[in-house]
């Protein structure tokens, strides 16, 4: 799975795309690019077909006598999923009723793979009685998935609802569609994911830490929501750009993280804790900030209690709960440590990675991990992104 055919119908957010296009010829990634007539009065077909190294396809080449076999249904073909970004509220009007005018609309008549959209367009037109009756009559067909327009400025100045999603979305739904083929078979779950490194301060400015970035957690959060769940992400230290379908709560310590996965948890079908939190905290706590004299060289420590083991007593027999084991050591080490943890934790199932490792753990873009089934199976992952890691885990649960 490596061919993504885009299609750019005619608004002024086409300029963000040559930067998907891009980046995915530049991962090795085959990327074609079908333009409708408007949106080369925004970006030239030469652009596309410079960026992607392919040839990018206008409605000359629909009509063209030399073709054979009729264009597309050779593009539909070849794709192995669709993007439509940005999608016009014209182009979008014919996919709501089956419309077939033009190369871009034929091939997503005749596609057979996922496709999915982003709209882009001026507030008042979106919010449109008429633009939304469409927009919501396409979600209901399981062959198209929405990458939904967000808030904040307009290219007319105005400030609303219609910004097309961002290139690192895009590509990571991209990412995401590639691995999975599409499959929603999250959908109409309630996922719970905690993310990031917990802070135990000693006074505002001393905080007893670890080096969690969360990026393994919302990589969760966000393979979730590709897969079609309904997600709610507990947050701390990591600043996840968020994109739709994804309810964000920031924390800054473990007693905020607890109850915070104490109020959420009852609402969540499952849970997944990849956050890091810590396991000790000070026992003074100062509102003020100490001054260098009065902090003690020997400071009183307490244990904190343990969020996921206290979920687990709480858990209802329709829930599941995966918990998260960064170790360090050997294969077999770190193995024994997820197991124990495992058991006497009482999960579901739990996924240990070294953090160790220059490739893996805290801050890296890949992962590496060994999931471990409460019933006994296990699987090893190989070296990944964060987000294949995520499919990988939903996959094996
Ligand atoms: C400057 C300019 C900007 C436009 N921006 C958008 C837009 O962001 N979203 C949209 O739906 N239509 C926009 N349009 C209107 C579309 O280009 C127009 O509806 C066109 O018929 C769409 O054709 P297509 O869907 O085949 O690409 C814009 C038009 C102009 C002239
Ligand atoms: C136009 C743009 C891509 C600009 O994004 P930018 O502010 O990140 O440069 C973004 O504002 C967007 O997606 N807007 C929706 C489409 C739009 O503004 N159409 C024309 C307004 S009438
Ligand atoms: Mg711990």
């Amino acid at each position: 799975m490596n061919h993504v055919l885009i299609g750019i119908s005619g608004g002024i957010a086409a300029y963000k795309v040559c930067e998907v296009v891009s980046s995915l010829a530049k991962r090795g990634i085959e990327v074609r690019v079908i333009l409708t007539r408007s949106a080369s009065e925004f970006v030239t077909p030469l652009t596309f077909a410079t960026l992607s190294r392919q040839p990018a396809y206008t409605d000359v080449d629909f009509w063209q006598p030399s073709n054979g076999r009729p264009l597309h249904i050779e593009l539909a073909e070849w794709a192995d999923v669709i993007l439509l970004a940005p999608m016009t509220a014209n182009t979008l009007a014919k996919v709501a009723y089956g419309m077939a005018d033009n190369l871009l609309t034929n091939t997503l008549l005749a596609a057979e793979c996922p496709i999915l959209f982003a709209p882009a367009m001026n507030t008042t037109m979106w919010l449109q009685p008429t633009v939304q009756e469409n927009w919501h009559k396409v979600l209901t067909f399981s062959k198209y998935t929405a990458i939904a327009p967000t808030d904040g400025i307009l290219a007319c100045d105005a400030v609303g609802t219609g910004r097309m999603a961002e290139p690192e979305i895009i590509l990571e739904y991209l990412e995401s569609f590639l691995f999975t083929q599409g499959k929603q078979d999250l959908k109409g779950r309630r996922i719970l994911v905690n993310a990031g490194g917990t802070r135990e301060f000693i006074d505002p400015v001393r905080f007893i830490g670890n080096p969690s970035t969360g990026k393994q957690g919302l990589a969760i959060a966000k393979a979730a929501i590709h897969r079609g769940a309904k997600v709610t992400l507990i947050t701390s230290n990591s600043s996840p750009l968020v994109g739709s379908g994804l309810g964000v709560k920031t924390v800054r310590t473990s007693a905020e993280m607890h109850q915070a996965m104490l109020e959420e948890f009852p609402n969540a079908d499952i849970t997944i804790a990849a956050a890091a939190v810590g396991d000790v905290r000070s026992k003074m706590q100062s509102d003020r900030k100490l001054p260098k004299s009065e902090i003690p060289l020997n400071l009183e420590l307490e244990y904190i209690p343990d969020i996921i083991a206290d979920l687990a007593t709480r858990k209802r027999p329709d829930q599941i709960l995966v918990g998260f084991a960064a170790q360090t050591g050997t294969e077999a080490e770190v193995m024994t440590a997820a197991q124990e943890k495992l058991q006497r934790k009482g999960l579901d199932a739990i996924a240990a990675n070294a953090v160790n490792t220059s490739l893996t753990g805290f801050g890296t873009d890949t992962n590496q991990a060994i999931f471990i089934h409460k019933e006994g199976h296990e699987q090893t992952t190989p070296l990944c992104s964060k987000l294949e890691l995520a499919h990988r885990l939903f996959d094996f649960l």
